[in-house]
């Protein structure tokens, strides 16, 4: 997996504010990055920004691979049953199985929209981690997860990372992880 993701002297500016200014970063095969800050600091907007959906207020991304984003959205049909809705990202991602390590076989039949908050979480995760993007970009990961559920994701960053992913992850919990990189979102408020 050959990736790269850098950012140089950017700024990020929502409505009349701008939220930070002068962040760079760089990340190579294998790097997980943590961001962190207090609500409405900015860490949606930044991944977003390197996601390529925000254009930065000043500053460039530089992107070498494709991008796994995971949201509040999950970007899953609603009015399907999962084993559909994930169906046609796999066709377009263009990976093969049906075999998701998420404990959903029960909930396959089930509309997206029944999904609890944790289970359309897990969806989401399953999703993402069936394609091959190299560069994950994830907000909020571990949200409406149980204990099993945030260990899952804690070890399925890590195999991403063993594998030479790159990883960007915003969480306002824990994230159970070692040797993780910190951006401090605070350090680049103006
Ligand atoms: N389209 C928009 N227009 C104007 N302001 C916006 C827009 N979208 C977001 N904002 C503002 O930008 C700020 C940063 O939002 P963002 O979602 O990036 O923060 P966050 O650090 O991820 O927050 P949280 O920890 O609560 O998820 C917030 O004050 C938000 O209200």
């Amino acid at each position: 997996m050959q990736a790269r993701l850098a950012a140089h002297d950017l700024a990020c500016r929502r409505g009349d504010r701008v939220l930070f200014r002068g962040l760079s970063l760089s990340l190579e095969p294998g790097d997980v990055l943590h961001v962190t800050g207090v609500n409405g600091i900015g860490k949606s907007s930044l991944l977003r920004i390197l996601a390529g959906l925000l254009s930065p207020y000043a500053g460039t991304v530089e992107r070498d691979g494709a991008v796994g984003l995971l949201d509040e959205k999950p970007a899953l049909d609603p009015d399907q049953p999962l084993s559909h809705a994930l169906a046609f990202w796999r066709a377009i991602d263009a990976t093969p199985g049906t075999n998701y390590p998420w404990d959903m076989e029960h909930l396959l039949d089930v509309p997206v929209r029944y999904l609890s908050t944790g289970q359309r979480k897990r969806a989401a995760l399953a999703r993402l981690s069936a394609q091959t993007a190299p560069i994950w970009l994830l907000d909020e990961p571990l949200n409406g997860l149980d204990h099993r559920g945030v260990s899952m994701v804690g070890a399925m960053v890590e195999s991403h990372s063993r594998a030479h992913g790159i990883c960007v992850l915003a969480s306002h919990q824990p994230f159970p992880l070692d040797g993780m990189r910190v951006l401090e979102l605070a350090e680049f408020v103006p």
